[in-house]
């Protein structure tokens, strides 16, 4: 293709507002800019390294991989490049003039315009490339793709304001040099002291190495500049899961974690294993502190990055994870694995499955650990992660019990909807003789703890766990039990006196049962809504309550698929009243049926409200109060 000497474009309108909402915010962390370019750099390597693998002419003789630093005090320039991938004119545009990340819209409508609070938000995004701008006014590339002929390469040029110009140039080396024009108050970054403590700081565990030139001291030859000496590796170039353990520092981790995951926020935690026997692999995954503002995205790349025998392989790679695990990140080495494999092989190899399982136990055990050594820890883990852990008793049938050992509830008991209670507490809290985990799903925690149906178990002192995550119901379909205790939901079923009531208690129900026939079957013949009718003792405060069959779905999820625009088939209710209320015994003495009739709806309608129900015919309910509150003033 023939291209035009020079020729303008213009950014992305998300290009445009990152940048200066980058620029803005981020210029009190402003050297990152460096560990960001230097990353990109040696991703491109790796890239190179595996593409190599099918066409050695890649290398185009020259395969020792590196990236140079140089800068110019005088110039204020820096320049960092390196002998990678590189890239061709399309990738230029569709890399270096726009986002390619799917969410990135709502991503950036999320931002306040608030400095500290869009910094963490960019952070948890991803900075990259752009950085560059928060130190340069002008950034300019030179870039040739491996394979193709000198004068392919593509120079890009921009002030990172709107616009940018791409021409033609003669590229003999491929790869990619990325200069950097420094702002007038940035030339501390021209300075080689500077830079090598940077590179020290943040680049490391680069597996490549990262030149610099030497530092002149005052003893060198008067005419030695530090451009005449030979450039020297500043990092340790060694891929930083291969070292061990004990040579590695706290900080070394968290740099690389910074560099695989684009993540602005230190782990929360890591795990380091070489594992050698069977299967041959290392393995170096962390969990983030933070969950990625595109978590929920179904299309957001997820996984871990995979290399054989020390070369990289593929980035995001899927099936070494269960979906429910899909924040950890990582890399997985393997030295039994082909260099040739794609992810179609990876999907039928039974060495992955090893692998896979191998590492859910892992991470399970280490969150497990973790619960246990450092609740607090712990805790900020399952306040952001939590709701991705719940998709796990439907997706690892095998490792159920053990996932549902992580989960956190807030329950009638612990005061507040913070989700604290782990089931092995509440299984250690169970009064005399309880078999079952009593649960409520709500709205929220207050609609939860206001329901008629909570009463009972109040009055008893047994603890109910209060769900209100939209993913509650269906995940405690998964769960089916715990610690070999089933889950009832209390708004199912009738309640299970013989588990919850003593003797005495059951023979009153039964008289109460049997007194209050009349009563019942009266309301039945008003009530043609309901399926039954029947007295119960769960009720202490409210006059009546609503109870679906114990194989239904809950209020609570059928509302939520009514929501989304579900047709939901009718359920079968029972109406449950409670014989000393009142309200229930006055209903009970009512001879005009028509009264009585009416007096019946309205229960049976507050009954709806009380569970969080919406009216059928709210009018009429209004209706109905209100000429009752008129006789009452009467
Ligand atoms: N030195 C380089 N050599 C080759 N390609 C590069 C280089 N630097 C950047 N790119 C290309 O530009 C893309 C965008 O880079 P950028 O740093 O903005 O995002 P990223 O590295 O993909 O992810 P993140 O935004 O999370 O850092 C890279 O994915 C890569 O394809």
């Amino acid at each position: 293709m023939t291209v035009a000497s020079k020729e303008t474009l213009g950014f992305k309108t998300e290009v445009k507002q990152l940048l200066h909402l980058m620029i803005h915010s981020l210029y009190s962390n402003k050297e990152i800019f460096l560990r960001e370019l230097i990353s990109n750099a040696s991703d491109a390597c790796d890239k190179l390294r595996f593409e190599a693998l099918q066409n050695d002419a890649l290398f185009e003789g020259q395969s020792e991989l590196a990236v140079h630093i140089n800068f110019d005090t005088d110039a204020r320039t820096l320049t960092i490049e390196d002998n990678g991938i590189g890239m061709n004119r399309e990738d230029v545009i569709s890399h270096l003039g726009t986002i390619a990340k799917s969410g990135t819209a709502e991503f950036l409508g999320k931002l306040t315009g608030d400095q500290k609070q869009d910094s963490q938000l960019i952070g948890q995004f991803g900075v990259g490339f752009y950085s560059a701008f928060i130190v340069a006014d002008k950034v300019v590339v030179d870039t040739r793709r491996a394979g193709e002929s000198a004068e392919q390469g593509i120079r890009w040029e921009s002030a990172g304001e709107g616009e940018f110009s791409l021409e033609t140039i003669d590229k003999p080396e491929r790869g990619t040099r990325i200069t950097l024009h420094l702002k007038a108050d940035e030339a501390e970054f021209a300075d080689n002291y500077r830079l090598r403590s940077l590179i020290k700081k943040y680049s490391d565990h680069i597996a490549v190495p990262v030149f610099l030139p030497p530092e002149i001291s005052a003893d060198d030859d008067a005419d030695e500049t530090e451009t005449s000496k030979a450039p020297e590796a500043v990092n340790q170039a060694k891929a930083m899961w291969t070292r061990s353990r004990s040579e590695l520092t706290d900080e070394e981790y968290q740099e690389f974690y910074k560099h695989i995951s684009h993540d602005w926020n230190e782990p929360l935690t890591w795990m380091h294993n070489r594992v050698e026997g069977k299967l041959d692999y290392t393995s170096l995954l962390y969990i983030p502190s933070k969950a990625p503002f595109d978590m929920w995205n179904r299309d957001t790349a997820r996984g871990l990055k995979l290399y054989v025998q020390r070369v990289f392989i593929m980035d995001d790679a899927e099936q070494f994870l269960p979906l429910y695990l899909r924040f950890v990140k990582g890399v997985l080495d393997s030295n039994d694995l082909s260099l040739n494999v794609s992810r179609e092989i990876l999907q039928q190899d039974k060495q992955v499955d090893s692998m896979r399982s191998a590492l859910v136990k892992r991470i399970l055990d280490t969150l497990t650990k973790l619960a246990k050594n450092d609740s607090d820890k712990y805790q900020q883990f399952w306040d952001e992660f939590g709701d991705v852990l719940k998709e796990g008793p439907a997706e690892d049938f095998a490792n159920k019990e053990k996932i549902a050992a992580l989960f956190r509830f807030a329950t009638s008991t612990s005061g507040s909807e913070a989700q604290t209670v782990g089931l092995a507490d509440y299984v250690a809290r169970m009064q005399e003789g309880q078999k079952k985990v009593y649960y409520i799903t709500a709205e929220s925690y207050a609609a939860g703890m206001g329901s008629p149906h909570i009463e009972y178990f109040r009055k008893k002192g047994i603890e109910v766990l209060l769900l209100t995550d939209r993913v509650d119901e269906w995940m405690v379909g998964h769960l089916n039990e715990f610690d070999g205790k089933s889950f009832q939901d209390i708004t199912k079923g009738e309640l299970d006196l013989d588990e919850l009531a003593d003797e005495d208690e059951k023979k009153q129900q039964e008289t109460l049962q049997e007194s209050h026939k009349n009563l019942t079957e009266r309301l039945e013949k008003v009530l043609p809504e309901v399926k039954s009718v029947r007295v119960t003792s769960r009720l202490t405060d409210s006059p009546a309550c609503l109870v679906v069959g114990q194989f239904d779905m809950g209020g609570h999820m059928r509302r939520m698929l009514e929501a989304a625009g579900q047709k939901m088939p009718e359920p079968e209710i029972t109406l449950e009243i409670n014989p000393t209320h009142p309200l229930i015994e006055r209903l009970d003495n009512e001879p005009d049926e028509d009264r009585f009739a009416e007096l019946a709806g309205l229960i049976h309608a507050q009954a709806q409200l009380a569970e969080g129900s919406q009216l059928k015919n709210p009018a009429e309910y209004v209706g109905k109060l209100n000429k009752l509150l008129l006789d009452l003033m009467k």
